[in-house]
């Protein structure tokens, strides 16, 4: 059990990671398997219980962004096919062979550069870019140059090819028609080549939950694992029910009445009125609760609090609606009595998607994790320093 000695912390319901990858497996043909993404630090919910979580809950793989995301948990023995999705250098490729990682390709020169790594097989999976404008081969005649570069190198297996979508997740479907066009011109051409021998895979959670019966082999399951929606369209229409993972927690730690008129935090941008009761709450922008979320309520006492003053580094102030003693809990994200304040309230508050609000909330933040609502660990930066 790893100690902790800030009573802020984020609470991960793996209950709810079970659940929603059970959602999407059911929505899912039998023919069509799950990669768990939980690059980032699994979208800041903890990459590690999340994946150990998904597997068990029948996500046959793992995606991430960078190959250090892959070395963490293949170093904590996690075995299933993994797949580094972003860029990898051509020096480390052979690394990643030797710890059966597979990485992404979408330039000959790259290819060029691995060839002459050593003995393991290296499994590339192929990337095109129909419409992401991010990485990926885009024509035909590029991808006759990838094409020719990997049959001429042995020890670079091509064991899959894949897609990402851009708009995916909303109302206007008509430039997912238009990658899903430019995708099968690709697939034909790449057909005569090696049809059937790899996997194809280009849908994200949106597309997995909307046009499940479009996903080829495999659906790449981020955002809707954590619990969340994509986008509001897809919230809306709820294709899958999902519970989300991601809950914020902590105290009061100092509770006072104040006059008329009395400042609060930097820059004095807030002054009480006559008798109020501000409480204070030891979170604060290193903790990724970033200043703009200033005027954002909080729940104390299944209350809305409103944030007042300008939010600390390690603290900010709150608007109480009566007297609390210290140690009250307070929740930043989550339910509390029958109030809840979502992740989608504190993205739309910041003007930013749900995606991003758990990537922020940085390492200083213990993370602990439930099953059967019991702690079965707590993930810690400071308990590791990184440096
Ligand atoms: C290549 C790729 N596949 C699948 C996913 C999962 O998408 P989902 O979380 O919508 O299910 C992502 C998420 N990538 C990003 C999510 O936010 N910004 C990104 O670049 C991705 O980049």
């Amino acid at each position: 059990e790893e100690k902790f000695y800030r009573d802020s912390f984020a609470e991960v319901d793996l209950d709810a990671i079970h659940y929603n990858v059970r959602q999407m497996r059911g929505r899912l043909p039998e023919k069509t398997g799950v990669y768990a993404v939980v690059k980032a630090n699994g979208y800041g919910h903890g990459d590690i219980q999340v994946a150990r979580t998904a597997i068990e809950a029948g996500a046959e793989r793992l995606a991430v962004a960078l190959l250090d995301e892959a070395f963490r948990l293949r170093k904590v023995g996690i075995t299933v096919p993994i797949l580094v999705m972003g860029y990898t250098r051509p020096e480390d490729a052979l690394l990643a062979a030797r710890e059966n990682i597979t990485v992404t390709v979408y330039q000959k020169e790259w290819i060029e550069r691995v060839k002459d790594t050593g003995e393991t097989p290296l499994h590339v999976h192929l990337k095109l870019d129909t419409g992401m404008g991010r990485i990926g081969v885009r024509s035909e005649t590029e991808m006759e140059s990838v094409l020719s570069a990997l049959r001429s190198t042995e020890n670079v297996q091509l064991t899959g090819v894949f897609t990402h979508f851009a708009t995916a997740d909303e109302g206007d479907l008509s430039h997912y028609r238009e990658q899903n066009e430019r995708l099968a011109r690709l697939l034909e051409y790449f057909g005569e080549s090696w049809s059937g021998e790899v996997d194809v895979h280009t849908g994200n959670s949106a597309a997995g939950m909307r046009f499940p019966g479009h996903m080829f082999q495999y659906v790449r399951f981020g955002i809707g694992m954590y619990g969340l929606y994509p986008s509001g369209e897809v919230k809306e229409e709820r294709p899958i029910d999902l519970q989300p993972a991601f809950s914020l927690h902590s105290t009061l730690i100092h509770v006072k009445k104040l006059e008329e008129g009395e400042p609060i935090s930097y820059g004095a941008t807030y002054r009480t009125d006559q008798g109020e009761w501000i409480g204070t709450v030891p979170f604060g922008y290193a903790d990724g609760w970033i200043r703009k979320l200033q005027g954002m309520e909080v729940l104390v006492n299944g209350k809305r609090c409103e944030i007042v003053g300008r939010i600390c580094m390690d603290q900010f102030m709150v608007r109480l609606d009566e007297y609390y003693p210290t140690g009250t809990e307070v929740v930043l994200i989550g339910r509390q009595e029958d109030e809840e304040i979502e992740m989608d309230e504190v993205a739309d508050y910041v003007d930013t998607i749900n995606y991003e609000i758990p990537c922020l909330i940085t390492g200083r933040v213990p993370r602990i994790f439930k099953r059967n609502n019991e702690v079965i660990s707590t993930s810690h930066r400071l308990q590791h320093p990184l440096v």
